[in-house]
């Protein structure tokens, strides 16, 4: 039957993603072992987020994919580096946000696929490390800490910074029975809500000491994406009610607030957090993730709406520019990052009720990816997607390895591996809940 035909299609084109991750995973293996990022045109390497260390940040990001694609002598080659290299007594600065999501998240999902002891106790190490940003008279912690004097620095900083923990902390909390984690996450989350504005909005940027913004911008773009998508989380993977009825206020808010339908399309419109007024149209990138929340949280229709209008974008560029303004229909920002945002939405969205237009959306994103971005030594991101040929850089990103090659997998693969009923990825695409082991 033409099903039959169609599941051995897609079956076809998750083998063809696991090998272009194994392809992928054995040039950094030959090129950039241990290193943060893979140069895959240069096949050189460069280190992110200190400067002068390396902590292995693409590895990590990579095992739980690996793990779930079934490489598993790879994911086993990945976790041995782990055991043996990786050290976060670092006298170096970094983000807590991106470190807790990447590198906590990376470790405890690898843990999670194996169980080994070692990547829990390294994952509850490295979170030690970050918790004395917490420390402040608001509980919202500082934007970035040093890995070994514990110093932190930067009060003005974003929702998505303060906000972005319970799911990866809440896990740790209850695999080592310490409390603090979960206990430091959540207060930070509550500090953001409730210094939300009249109209129940929250702004890109707040000082972390005193509690007072320092911008008048409400967006579900960039600094404060995974504030709202963390509210929805965290009840879906903890069950407290507290989070969804914060999630909802804040949704209802920005359907308010923020929704603006053009020419049949859905968008929405950064505003003032505290008249509603309009301030700008540019939608970033990392914004079209947000159809997929939607989607979760109950507003399907206007989900599947926002993701159709990214859909659209991307048919007209290939792959999607950084910005786009949809007042002007033009890209604001002509570089593309490999960014996983539209996958991670229509992969959100597939699971929630398995219509084939999020899978052909995924599939879409994926072929254009290997049109454009593939380089002799694996994925880059791009300098220009509007000339042609598109013009690549020479950077691959460690949020490529976690995000969407696993959500390619998973929407074309219906692996055993991964319980598509119950389960939970954070914002880093790591599996924190639905891995099934012992299976093929
Ligand atoms: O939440 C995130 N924001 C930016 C990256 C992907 O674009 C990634 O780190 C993660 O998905
Ligand atoms: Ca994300």
């Amino acid at each position: 039957s033409s099903y039959a035909r169609d599941d051995a299609r897609w079956r076809a084109l998750a083998g063809d993603v696991k090998a272009q991750m194994a392809w992928s995973w054995d040039c950094y293996r030959d090129r950039a072992w241990g290193k943060d990022e893979i140069k895959p045109v240069s096949g050189t390497f460069s280190s992110f987020p200190l400067k002068t260390h390396h902590l292995g940040l693409s590895l990590i990001e990579a095992l739980d994919t690996l793990w779930v694609m079934g490489l598993d002598s790879r994911f086993e080659d990945g976790v041995a580096w782990v055991k043996t290299h990786f050290d976060a007594n670092v006298d170096g600065e970094v983000s807590v946000f991106e470190t807790s999501i990447r590198l906590v998240g990376g470790l405890l999902s690898a843990h999670l696929a194996c169980g080994d002891a070692v990547l829990l106790a390294k994952a509850r190490d490295l979170a030690d490390r970050l918790l004395p940003a917490f420390a402040t008279p608001t509980g919202m912690p500082y934007r970035f800490i040093n890995l070994r004097t514990g110093v932190p620095r930067e009060a003005v900083t974003s929702p998505a910074d303060i906000a972005t923990y319970l799911p990866e902390w809440g896990t740790l909390s209850r695999l080592t029975g310490d409390p603090r984690y979960a206990a430091a996450a959540r207060k930070a989350m509550i500090a953001v809500f409730e210094r939300r504005s009249p109209l129940d909005l929250v702004a890109t940027k707040i000082d972390v000491l005193s509690g007072a913004w320092r911008s008048r911008t409400a967006t579900i773009g960039s600094y404060c994406d995974s504030f709202f998508e963390y509210l929805w989380d965290s009840w879906q993977l903890f069950g407290d009610a507290e989070w969804k009825r914060m999630y909802d206020v804040c949704t209802a808010a920005i359907l308010k607030h923020q929704q603006v339908w053009k020419d049949h399309q859905l968008w929405f419109a950064d505003v003032d957090f505290e008249s509603g007024a309009v301030v700008s149209t540019e939608q970033d990138e990392l914004a079209s993730f947000y159809g997929g929340l939607l989607g979760q949280g109950g507003a399907l229709k206007q989900g599947a709406a926002y993701t159709e209008s990214w859909a659209k974008v991307q048919a007209r560029y290939g792959v999607l520019p950084e910005g786009y303004d949809y007042a002007t229909s033009r890209p604001t920002q002509v570089t593309n990052a490999l960014r996983p945002e539209l996958a991670d939405a229509a992969f959100t969205l597939w699971l929630i009720d398995r219509n084939p237009r999020w899978r052909e959306i995924g599939r879409l994103h994926y072929e254009a990816m290997k049109r454009w971005n593939k380089a002799p030594y694996g994925y880059t991101d791009l300098a220009d997607v509007t000339v042609t040929p598109k013009r690549q850089a020479d950077h691959c990103p460690g949020y490529w390895w976690s995000e969407q090659m696993k959500y390619y997998y998973l929407l074309f693969a219906d692996t055993p591996r991964f319980d598509y009923c119950d389960n939970y990825l954070s914002t880093e695409g790591n599996i924190l809940k639905g891995l099934r082991h012992n299976q093929a």
